[in-house]
């Protein structure tokens, strides 16, 4: 069945990596990056890992794993390069968790696909299986056109916004002066600091003086 797009918080979330190779490093590295802080199982793993283990103060069982393992999680990647250690973690998995299959996507119910960050804004691309190639591809031309300063106009964006609820302005003029600021980008940090000054005169302070 096709993957639905999906923004999830794990933090409450009890996260392993079954394996400790490049694909384990990897994912790892994507993980913390989003301060999720996986537990390792594997009776080995790679020197990049065990600086992530210790720079990161993640928890590493080194053993093979073993279906006893897996109840405890909620999200299991599977990163091992053996394929009935694969399938053993696929036919124990507990019903509650999400597996991601690095081996075989389609066996697992999530997937991670490559991102763009640029702040709050993120792209995710995924191919569906087609070509990991292709999305890495994708990815290095979406770069040019969101350059890395790219954030302080999302955050500007942000602020103009949570401006504008809090001012309970009606609904029309909040979407004219958002669809404006989107439709006439204003990149420079000054500008933007004037326009939110605008919001604050006009539609902030204005509407607590009535009251
Ligand atoms: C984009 C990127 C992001 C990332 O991984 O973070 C990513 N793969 C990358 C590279 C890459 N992966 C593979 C090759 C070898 C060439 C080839 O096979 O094509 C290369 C090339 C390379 O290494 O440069 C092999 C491969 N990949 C998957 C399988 C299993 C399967 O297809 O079922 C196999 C076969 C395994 C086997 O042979 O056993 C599965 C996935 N790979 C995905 C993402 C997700 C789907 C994304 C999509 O469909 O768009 C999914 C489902 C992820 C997941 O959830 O794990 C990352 C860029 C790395 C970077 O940025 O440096
Ligand atoms: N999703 C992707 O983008 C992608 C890309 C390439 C490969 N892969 C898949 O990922 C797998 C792993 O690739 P890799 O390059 O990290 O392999 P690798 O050989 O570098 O590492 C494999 C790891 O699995 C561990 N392992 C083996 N048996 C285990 C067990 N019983 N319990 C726990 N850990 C065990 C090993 O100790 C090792 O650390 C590949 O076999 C392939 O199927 C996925």
């Amino acid at each position: 069945m096709t993957k639905i797009p999906m923004m999830v918080s794990l933090s409450n979330k009890k996260v392993v990596i079954i394996g400790g190779g490049q694909i384990s490093e990897r994912k790892t590295c994507r993980l913390v990056e989003y301060g999720i802080k996986p537990t390792l199982i594997s009776p080995s793993i790679t020197e990049g890992l065990r600086q992530m283990i210790q720079h990161y103060d993640l928890n590493w069982i080194k053993k093979e794993c073993s279906p006893s393992d897996l109840p405890y999680y909620d999200v299991i990647i599977i990163a091992t390069n053996c394929s009935s250690v694969n399938q053993m973690i696929l036919d124990h998995k507990p019903k509650h968790a999400w597996v991601n299959a690095t081996h075989h996507a389609s066996k697992g119910e999530i997937e991670f696909p490559i991102a763009l960050r640029r702040g709050k804004l993120q792209i995710a691309i995924s191919t569906g299986g087609s070509s990991p190639i292709l999305a890495k591809k994708i990815k290095a031309q979406l770069e040019h056109d969101f350059p890395e300063d790219y954030e302080t106009y999302i955050d500007f964006l942000h602020q103009a916004r949570s401006l504008l609820k809090q001012a309970k302005v009606g609904s029309n003029i909040r979407i004219e002066l958002l669809e404006k600021i989107v439709n006439k980008p204003i990149y420079k940090v000054e500008g933007q600091k004037n326009f939110l000054n605008m919001l604050k005169e006009q539609y902030l302070f204005h509407n607590k003086k009535k009251h």
